[in-house]
């Protein structure tokens, strides 16, 4: 049994397979030493897999290193620095594949493009759903928190769904020019959508919520 680990930075996943088989999955509440040791399974896990684009404390360091599996985060870059991309971002680009735009909607939203021959072409950060709200929110006197929603409207008839038109329809149009300049660039370009944020727009491109595990596992 293998437990793979995705650390961001809102949410701390884990999954927990068996060869390929997804047994188990959740969050974890804490960077402590009980919460993951409260992980199903935690007990008879024979190897761990971490990605975390967070620091973490010794006392975990400690516990996940006798059976620590390092990851094969080996992707060429053409044009690019691998060397400063976010685990995160390595593992959704070798677990989508080659031709792909990996679109992840995290606490910040990441485009990840690849090639035929599967390396990274290129890239963009933007700040993700979470991040907009809240900074229009604390930044203004008079705007409310937003509450994401699936029907979001392209234009908002009061303030609420003004909120709501521009961060969901905002990321819609930021997706969809991200796309049409990707697909500029890659022949037979495929797009994939993760995180948790990618629900909300499963009626615009495929939702793979297992990307980083699938980066992980190859
Ligand atoms: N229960 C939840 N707790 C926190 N964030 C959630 C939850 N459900 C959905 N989200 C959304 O998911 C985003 C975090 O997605 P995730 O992919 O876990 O990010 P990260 O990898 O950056 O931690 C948040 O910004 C929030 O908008
Ligand atoms: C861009 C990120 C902050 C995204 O993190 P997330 O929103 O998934 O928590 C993370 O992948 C990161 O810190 N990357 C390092 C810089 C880079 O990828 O270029």
């Amino acid at each position: 049994m293998k437990l793979l680990l995705d650390f961001g930075n809102t949410r701390l996943k884990y999954a927990v397979y068996e060869g390929h088989t997804k047994i188990n999955a959740g969050i974890i509440a804490d960077l402590t030493v009980e919460s993951i040791r409260q992980i199903p399974y935690f007990a008879q896990v024979e190897s761990i897999h971490l990605s975390t684009v967070i620091d973490i404390p010794s006392p975990l360091s400690k516990l996940f290193s006798a059976k620590l599996v390092p990851n094969q985060l080996v992707i060429p870059g053409k044009d690019y620095d691998v060397s400063s991309l976010g685990e995160d971002r390595i593992l959704l680009a070798l677990g989508a594949g080659p031709s792909h735009l990996t679109i992840c909607l995290g606490t910040c939203i990441t485009y990840n493009l690849t090639d035929e021959s599967h390396a990274f072409v290129g890239g963009a950060i933007s700040p993700g759903i979470g991040m907009r709200g809240k900074a229009m929110h604390e930044q203004t006197a008079k705007l409310p928190h937003l509450i994401p929603q699936i029907n979001y409207p392209h234009f908002g008839d009061n303030t609420a769904s003004n909120l709501l038109a521009g961060v969901m329809a905002g990321v819609e149009f930021e997706i969809k020019g991200f796309v049409e300049e990707a697909q500029k660039r890659i022949p037979n370009l495929q797009i994939v959508l993760t995180g948790g944020d990618a629900q909300y727009f499963e009626h615009l491109y495929p939702v793979d919520p297992d990307l980083v595990w699938k980066g992980m596992l190859i």
